[in-house]
C-alpha cells in the first residue's frame, strides 16, 4: 500500500453503526466471498480497505494486497480478528507480478490457504494493483474449480477518483486496446465515486458535474451501482453484500433491475459502453449458447467484456439468468415463472464497439417459435 492513510483512519469512532445484519449471513455457509477492489492509481483503494477493516462490524476479514512492481513481489494479508480485536498482519509471498496476469495460480493457492484455515473468514478482500484488468481476475475467481467449494466471487468494486476520472477516461489510448480506467468501470458491480471533496474544491457547478460523471459511468456500465464518497466512507452493505455473481441465488429484484436497465447513448466519445437487447418471444437455449459462444470466443470487430441477462427459454417453466465475464459464461435456471411475471428476454452487454442493432437482430434469430421446445429444467 503506497498511499498515505488519512489522519481520520486513526480516530476512534464515536458511534458504532450496525452495518452487518443477520439477513446477510452468507447463504453458502461453507464458502467465503471474495470482493475484488480495483481502481486507478491513488483513487482510494487502500483507504477503502482500511475503512472496512476498522469499521466495527465484528466480522473476520482477510485482505490480500497485490502491488504491481514491488521489488520483492510480497503480498501482505491483513486479518481483522473481529470486534474488539486488534488487526493482525501476515505476509503471503507471491511471485512478483500482477494478479491478473502472471501470478493467478499463486493467488489461487493463497486464497485456498486462507479458506482452509480453521478459523473461518467471513470475507476476503483482494486489493489489486492500480493497473490490473479486473476482468481476467473475475473470470478466474468465478470459475476456478479448485476454489469453488471454498470461496466464491462476491463482486468487483471499483474506486474512482472523482476529480481525475474525466481526464483518465479521455487520456491517450494504446491503439486497439481498451484503457485501464474503462476496464475497471466496465467490470465493476459497484463504482465508488470517491474524493468528491476534492472535486467540490475545483469546480463551481459541483452538483451538475457529479451528475455528469455518474452519467458517463453509467454509459460505460449501466449495471454498476454508483456510490458517492469522501475517504471511501461507504455503507458496508454496498461493498460486502453485493453478490453480483450469485446466479443460482439471484433474487427477483436482481432480475427486475436487469429488466429495467437501459442503453444510454448520450455521448459517443466513450471507448466502452452498455447496450441492452430485448426479445419478447421465448428463445431457444441451444441457439442462445451458440450465439454467445460466437460473440465471446470468436474474433470480432467488437469486444464483449461483461454481460448479464434474463432469459425466457422456450419449453421451460423457469426463468434463466445469463452471466458472462470475458470468455466465460453461464446460463442457470433461477426461479419458476409466476402467473404475473412478464416472460421476456433481456441481455445487457458491456463492451467495446458494440452495435445495438446488430446484437438485437442476432438475438431475434435465437427465438424458438419454429423450433421444438427445449426441456432445460
Ligand atoms: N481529499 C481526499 N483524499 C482522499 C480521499 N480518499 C483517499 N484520499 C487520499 O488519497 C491518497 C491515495 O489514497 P489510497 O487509498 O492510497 O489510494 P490507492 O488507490 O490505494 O493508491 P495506489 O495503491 O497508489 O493505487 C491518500 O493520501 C488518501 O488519504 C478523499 O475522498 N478525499
Amino acid at each position: 500500500m503506497d498511499g498515505q492513510p488519512h489522519e481520520k483512519d486513526d480516530e476512534v469512532p464515536l458511534a458504532v453503526p450496525l452495518l452487518v445484519e443477520d439477513r446477510h449471513t452468507p447463504e453458502r455457509a461453507d464458502s467465503t466471498g471474495v470482493t475484488v477492489i480495483t481502481g486507478y492509481l491513488g483513487a482510494g483503494k487502500t483507504t477503502l480497505v482500511n475503512y472496512i477493516l476498522k469499521s466495527q462490524h465484528g466480522k473476520r476479514i482477510a485482505v490480500i494486497l497485490n502491488e504491481f512492481g514491488e521489488e520483492l513481489g510480497i503480498e501482505k494479508a491483513m486479518i481483522n480478528q473481529g470486534l474488539e480485536s486488534s488487526l493482525v498482519e501476515e505476509w503471503i509471498e507471491l511471485p512478483n507480478g500482477c494478479v491478473c496476469c502472471s501470478v493467478k495460480h499463486s493467488l489461487v493457492q493463497a486464497l485456498e490457504q486462507l479458506a482452509e484455515r480453521p478459523e473461518r473468514f467471513d470475507y476476503i478482500l483482494l486489493e489489486t494493483t492500480g493497473l490490473a484488468n479486473p476482468g481476467s481476475l473475475a473470470s478466474v475467481l468465478w470459475v476456478d474449480d479448485e476454489l469453488e467449494s471454498m470461496i466464491h466471487l462476491n463482486s468487483v468494486i471499483t474506486v474512482v477518483d472523482a476529480k481525475n476520472i474525466d481526464h483518465q477516461l479521455h487520456e491517450h489510448k494504446e491503439c486497439g486496446k481498451v484503457s485501464e480506467a474503462f476496464l475497471q468501470i466496465a467490470y465493476a458491480d459497484v463504482v465508488i465515486l470517491n474524493k468528491i471533496d476534492q472535486l467540490c474544491s475545483v469546480v463551481d457547478n459541483f452538483s451538475s458535474k457529479l451528475v455528469m460523471l455518474e452519467s458517463d459511468i453509467h454509459q460505460i456500465n449501466s449495471l454498476a451501482k454508483i456510490v458517492r464518497s469522501e475517504y471511501c466512507s461507504v455503507d458496508l452493505d454496498d461493498v460486502l453484500h453485493c453478490r453480483a455473481y450469485e446466479t443460482k441465488f439471484a433474487s427477483r429484484k436482481m432480475l427486475s433491475d436487469l429488466v429495467n436497465t437501459k442503453t444510454l447513448s448520450l455521448c459517443h466519445d466513450l471507448e466502452v459502453s452498455t447496450v441492452c437487447v430485448t426479445e419478447n418471444r421465448p428463445v431457444c437455449l441451444d441457439e442462445v449458447k451458440r450465439w454467445l459462444e460466437q460473440l465471446l470466443w470468436e474474433q470480432q470487430d467488437f469486444k464483449i467484456l461483461r454481460a448479464k441477462g434474463v432469459l425466457n427459454i422456450g419449453g421451460s417453466e423457469f426463468s434463466h439468468m445469463l452471466q458472462a465475464v470475458q470468455d466465460v459464461y453461464e446460463i442457470t435456471p433461477v426461479y419458476a415463472w409466476e402467473e404475473h411475471d412478464v416472460r421476456s428476454n433481456k441481455i445487457v452487454f458491456i463492451g467495446k464497439n458494440l452495435n445495438e442493432e446488430n446484437l438485437a437482430m442476432a438475438f431475434r434469430l435465437c427465438t424458438c417459435e419454429e423450433q421444438p421446445a427445449v426441456k432445460s429444467c
